[in-house]
This record gives C-alpha cells, structure tokens and sequence, in this order.
C-alpha cells in the first residue's frame, strides 16, 4: 500500500498536510503521535471513509482514492478495528465474525468464521454473546472479524487503549502473534511510544498532521532527524550549545562538532545514555537537590553548574552517589541538531 502526499483540510483545519508513507506485504507500521496529529483521518483516508483533497493512495499497485477515483471502502479490501471494538450486542461471537464475511454463503461463512475463531483461541466461545466476554476476549473477537475476510491491509485505531494496564500486554502480543500468522500487513494508530516500538517493524511518527520521520525504531532512537522525533521515542533532556570551529560548548562540556552541523546555536538532546554520572571532579560539578527511589532506578535531580534549569537523570538503584557528583557527556551518544530543528519544531 502507498499513500502519497496526501493532504485533508477540515474548514481553515490542515489534519494532513503532505504525507508519504508505504506499507510493504506482512508489515506492521505503527503511527505515532500526539492526540490531534491527524492519525484517525489517515486511517480513514485509507479506509475510503473520507476523501483526501490532494494526493493518491494505491492498495496492491491500483489507486483507491485521490486524482479523481474513489473506490468504495467495501471493494478497498481493507479491514477496519476500532478500538471500542464495535462487536453488535445482539449477534452471538459467531455471528459477529461472520459478518465480516456476508459474501459467502451460509455453511462456507461458518466454516471459515469458525477457524478464524481457533486463530484467536475462542473457537469455544462461539455461540457466546460479546456483553458475557472479558476486555481482552472482546478484543480478539474483533481481530478475529477484521481478518476474517483476509483483508489486504487491516487498520487498527488505538485497538488496545480500553484495557487495563494488565491485560494490555498480554493481548498486544497475542494480536501480533495473529497478525504474524495471517501474514496480515497492518497499520496501527497509537500515541504509546512504547506500543509502537513493541508492535511495529517501523514507526511513522506524525506531528500536527505532517510525517516527522518514518523509520525501525532503532533508526528512530538512535537518528532521529529532528528534536521532536527525538522526543517521541522516550524521555530526552535538552539543552543548548554553540557550535565553533571543531568543537560545541554545551553547559554541560565540549563535544566534537559533527561535519552536517553548521557553527552558531544548536540543539543537544541526551538520552539517558548520553549522560554520565560520575564522581566529583569529573565533569561539571552537580548538587543533588533530589533522590527518588523507583524500584530498578534511583531518580535523580541535580543542580548543574552552568546550567539554568535543574536536570532530571537516572541510575541503577544500588548505585550510591555522595551529594556533589560529576556530570559529563558521552559524546557518540548525544544527538546533535543545527538551527533549522527550531523552524522544525515552530
Ligand atoms: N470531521 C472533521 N471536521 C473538522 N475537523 C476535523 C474532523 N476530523 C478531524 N478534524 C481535525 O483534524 C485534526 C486531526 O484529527 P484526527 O482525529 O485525525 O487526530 P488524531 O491524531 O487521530 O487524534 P486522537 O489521537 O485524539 O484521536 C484535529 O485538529 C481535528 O480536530
């Protein structure tokens, strides 16, 4: 599948303002972003439920939407879950499965609903109503009805944000293990960066209705392009240097300057990784103000020499540091950004 700067406006409201993304056969690309960026009217464009104003989306090769051609969401063969499932109350398990497959005839749409019932586990709740089923059940009962029809691409809307923290992690795998198994190719909208990094073969991070980055989430982590794809994949600190002839003055010492980076003002984000902790007269001195227990970790707040804010690190529980410490830069670890990541981030 292929959607190609594609862009929908509601009113003076840009909800997608040129995006291009590909999915490839059996792929799982997560959507990741903030509530408002724009991930539900992506699904819908694809879906057919809603027309873009520019752009073209093409399933297997053929345009479905964009340039004039809008082929209905029925004939798209994409499969759509929601995440408050949408099962009909009425209808037993069975039956709700079968929906999904009203062009076969009654005994060939049992059948079939039947084993798609096995791929999720609940071949023995068949003939149940959804209202007798638990959270995590429901949910399967709808993947099993999304895939029932073997759709070429299925799109799944935040299909795990109903369930408690427990039976969350437990059905996230049990879905991508059926996904896995049915080859299905599927996009998944989340705003959970941790979601995204557990469910997809590559995340397409979106921000105010444009693609930040698309990418595997270790390409994500360790190069993001700008400091807001930094950001989505995990707590980063941020602060600001100079860039000068070789090297970057940062507050929290000199770094060696990257070729890319032009000299003037930029941006340095540090994963924790980028920052050690060491004792004091290495790097610059650091008052702990705070100490947090947190089971594996110990939290730490401190006061930087040089720095005008209070920074926020972590270390191994056991670790025991005395109150002044020293704080330096592990400088392949840090993440380097040149001027033009402020318009980026405007
Ligand atoms: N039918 C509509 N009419 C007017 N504005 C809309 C419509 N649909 C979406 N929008 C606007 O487009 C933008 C993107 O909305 P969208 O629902 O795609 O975001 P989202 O990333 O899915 O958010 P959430 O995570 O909260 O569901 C928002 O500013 C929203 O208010």
């Amino acid at each position: 599948m292929a959607v190609e700067a594609v862009s929908r406006r509601y009113g003076r409201a840009v909800a997608l303002n040129g995006i291009s993304l590909t999915l490839d056969a059996g792929e799982i690309l997560a959507v990741l972003g903030d509530s408002g960026c724009g991930k539900s009217t992506l699904l819908r464009l694809i879906a057919g439920l809603d027309e873009p104003d520019a752009g073209e989306i093409r399933i297997d090769g053929h345009p479905v939407a964009g340039r004039g051609r809008s082929v209905p969401p029925e004939a798209r063969g994409v499969g759509l879950m929601f995440q408050d499932y949408a099962l009909f109350p009425h209808l037993t398990v069975l039956a709700n499965v079968r929906f999904g497959l009203r062009r076969l005839d009654r005994a060939e749409g049992r059948r079939v609903a039947l084993e798609r019932l096995a791929e999720v586990g609940l071949a023995d709740k068949a003939e149940c109503y959804p209202g007798t089923l638990s959270g995590g059940e429901a949910q399967r009962v709808a993947l099993a009805r999304a895939l029932a029809p073997r759709p070429r691409v299925l799109l799944l809307d935040e299909p795990f944000s109903n369930l408690d923290a427990g039976t969350r992690d437990r059905v996230r795998a049990d879905t991508v293990l059926v996904l896995r198994q049915a080859g299905a190719s599927a996009i998944l909208v989340t705003h959970d960066a941790a979601e995204a990094v557990e469910v997809a073969d590559r995340i397409a991070l979106m921000r105010r209705g444009r693609l930040l980055q698309c990418g595997t989430a270790e390409t994500l982590y360790r190069s993001p392009e700008s400091p807001a794809a930094a950001r989505a994949l995990g707590a980063i600190v941020e602060i600001s240097g100079h860039a000068v002839g070789g090297g970057i003055e940062t507050p929290l010492g000199s770094l060696p300057r990257p070729s890319r980076i032009g000299e003037g003002a930029v941006r340095v984000c540090l994963r924790p990784e980028a920052i050690r902790i060491g004792p004091v007269g290495e790097g610059r001195p650091s008052r702990v103000l705070r100490r947090t227990f947190a089971g594996s970790n110990l939290r730490l707040e401190l006061a930087v020499e040089g720095l005008d804010r209070s920074l926020l690190v972590t270390l191994p529980a056991d670790a025991e540091p005395t109150d002044i410490v020293g704080i330096s830069l592990v400088a392949d670890r840090t993440l380097v950004f040149g001027d033009r990541a402020r318009a980026d981030d405007a």
